[in-house]
């Protein structure tokens, strides 16, 4: 929940109009190394949209042919007619064949790059510090992971498809024009400059409409983002009214940002209406002229026209591209800056652990004079000096805030201490391959986090080489059998997202089920049975009690009934270590866990007699 507020807090804060200055040439040499495997599927690509577009351009010459050479010249030949007919549905025919290949041939490498670019930004987001996701907003992720790569499809879908097909056909028309025609040819071409202008005075605009919208969708899907993984604390605290009207802020603000651009596109669209509508009335005026006075043939002007309405549509579409391979630099841009992100945490060159197999792993840790800032200048552990025997079954109290998790993350290298070192068995664990780390230490936290899958799965981690046997094993080890079972497909029952079907008692007996089936050498438990009714708590004691025998186990809780039988007792206040012994020898010490236990004993006094 802590780190949904976080999350939030964060949107709230960044500034998502600050949009990064896209960088072209950066852009295009990445996208050029993904295609390059491609290089064969685009040489197809370009091969179909040039006869694709042949055939297009051809049918008005073919009607230029049957009025000049046929019709105009009285030969009345209704064979050459019929034929003239076939070739036009023929090319009719093959244009379509093309542009089907052509498209799907793009579609395919398109598809494919965008695809391997999401998975690689997946994997290397999930490979960050966890230091990386304290700073970063959820919102922002989502929109890397969503969004960026969706502004990639697009480049690919649209942008590429228009650059390349538009592109050549207008080079195709002009070239046709000027076959037919160099002057009238040559006056088109006085357009081209007008064109430029009209495209030039909109693209400012309409790329600030654009990127307005876009930046206010992202707030919007931010907003929601957070507004579900929160939901809970908003039913809680009746927000729903408050956060309705933020939300009708944003969509608002999003709606008029969305009609702003679609008024500039329909301003442009009819602005290239009028443009086109005016050269066909010059080039009538001109070729009409020409065609009276018998300097040109009928059939020359009809296929001018034709051309000349087809030279405006290229056009307006690759202009309307330009906000599109804007966006889609600026993600290309965006998404390898979090590719150029190296995580603070990560193995060292020499990290192998060879010298520390699994199975001789024997589970004592040092904490040598540790210091841990999140952020620098404010420490949250002072020089902690802390050794932990193999098989030691260690119990850590303390106030809110006095750093018990924070000292687990630290020994899951969730994040590096800034002085001393952390080591198991006398390996410091900055030389430990951290998948052999997280062998041996396994963690159970308060929350536990289920995934969208079966239960099987769910409990050995998606690990094919766990057995269902192994997994059915674990769950009686820890009393889950029994109400697993009694479930509709029983171990094969799918789970929906973060297992929100079961109760956090059930949920947390699965991930207890999980630790077990994983074995780790080093166990830890953090308030991990903060949540569960008595009843459950006992079974999951005695479960406990089984698994920490012969295993480093630490336990971290405010209910003090869960650690009094550990070997030594840790109480951390400030980051420090305050007192330190058995349950015995800290009542005797009548200090701060004296106080906590009176405390918790006048409470359980009160909760009996009422
Ligand atoms: N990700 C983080 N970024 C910045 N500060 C953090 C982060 N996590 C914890 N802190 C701060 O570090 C200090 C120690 O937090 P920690 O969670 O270790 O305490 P704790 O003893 O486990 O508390 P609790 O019993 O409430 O869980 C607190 O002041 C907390 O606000």
């Amino acid at each position: 929940m802590r780190q949904a507020i976080n999350n939030w807090q964060l949107d709230q804060k960044a500034d998502l109009s600050k949009q990064p200055k896209p960088q072209y040439r950066s852009a295009f040499r990445i996208l050029g190394s993904y295609a390059k495997p491609h290089r064969r599927t685009f040489g197809l690509v370009f091969i179909c949209t040039l006869i694709a577009i042949a055939a297009e351009l051809l049918q008005p010459y073919l009607v230029k042919i049957v009025i000049d050479d046929n019709l105009m010249a009285g030969k009345n030949d209704y064979g050459g007619l019929l034929a003239v007919s076939a070739l036009y549905l023929g090319l009719s025919l093959l244009a379509l064949l093309f542009t089907y290949l052509q498209n799907n041939l793009l579609q395919y490498a398109g598809q494919s790059i965008v695809a391997r670019i999401r998975k690689q930004l997946f994997q290397h987001i999930t490979g960050l510090s966890m230091s990386y996701f304290d700073k970063t907003p959820s919102g922002s992720l989502i929109t890397y992971v969503s969004s960026d790569t969706e502004a990639l499809n697009q480049f690919f879908n649209q942008v590429l498809l228009s650059i390349l097909r538009d592109g050549m056909t207008l080079l195709f028309i002009l070239f046709m024009m000027f076959q037919l025609d160099a002057e009238l040819g040559a006056y088109c071409l006085i357009l081209l400059p007008v064109i430029a202008i009209i495209a030039a005075a909109f693209r400012s605009f309409m790329r600030n409409t654009y990127q307005m919208a876009r930046t206010r969708l992202s707030r919007l899907v931010a907003f929601v983002a957070e507004n579900l993984s929160g939901m809970n604390l908003i039913q809680i605290f009746h927000q729903e009214r408050e956060q309705g009207k933020q939300f009708k802020e944003r969509n608002q603000s999003y709606f008029q940002a969305n009609i702003r651009e679609i008024r500039t596109n329909v301003l442009f669209n009819r602005s290239f209406d009028i443009l086109s509508n005016l050269s066909i009335a010059f080039v009538t005026w001109i070729g009409g002229r020409a065609v009276i006075g018998e300097t040109m043939e009928f059939g020359v002007l009809y296929a001018f026209i034709t051309y000349i309405r087809q030279f405006f549509q290229p056009i307006n579409t690759i202009t309307q591209q330009w906000n599109m391979l804007q966006s889609a630099t600026v993600a290309v841009n965006r998404i390898w800056g979090i590719f150029d992100l190296r995580p603070e945490v990560s193995d060292s060159k020499e990290a192998g652990g060879g010298d520390l197999p699994l199975e001789a792993v024997k589970g004592s840790i040092d904490f040598n004079r540790i210091t841990f800032a999140y952020e620098s200048g404010t420490p949250v552990i002072k020089g902690l000096d802390l050794h932990i025997g193999p098989g030691e079954l260690i119990g850590v109290v303390g106030t809110t805030g006095a750093g018990k998790s924070s000292l687990i993350s630290l020994l899951c290298r969730f994040y590096d201490v800034q002085e001393g070192s952390i080591l198991i068995d006398g390996h410091d664990i900055r030389d430990l391959q951290q998948a052999k780390l997280h062998r041996i230490v396994g963690l159970v936290q308060q929350e536990p986090y289920l995934y969208a899958g079966s239960i099987i799965d769910n409990v050995r981690m998606f690990d094919l080489s766990i057995s269902r046997e192994k997994v059915v094993e674990a769950c009686q080890f820890v009393g889950a059998d029994m109400l697993i079972r009694q479930m509709k497909d029983g171990y094969d029952t799918r789970l929906s997202e973060r297992g929100s079907g079961l109760s956090a008692g059930e949920r947390q007996l699965l991930s207890f089920a999980r630790i077990i089936v994983f074995q780790p050498r080093i166990l830890i438990l953090d308030e991990a049975t903060a949540n569960l009714d008595s009843h459950t708590e006992q079974l999951i004691q005695q479960a406990l009690g089984v698994v920490s025998e012969g295993r480093t186990t630490i336990v971290i809780a405010h209910r003090l009934s869960t650690i009094m039988q550990a070997d030594r007792i840790l109480v951390m206040r400030h980051g420090e270590i305050a007192e330190e012994g058995t349950h015995e020898e800290l009542i005797a010490l009548q200090g701060y866990y004296e106080e906590l236990f009176s405390h918790s004993q006048g409470q359980l006094g009160r909760t009996m007699t009422l």
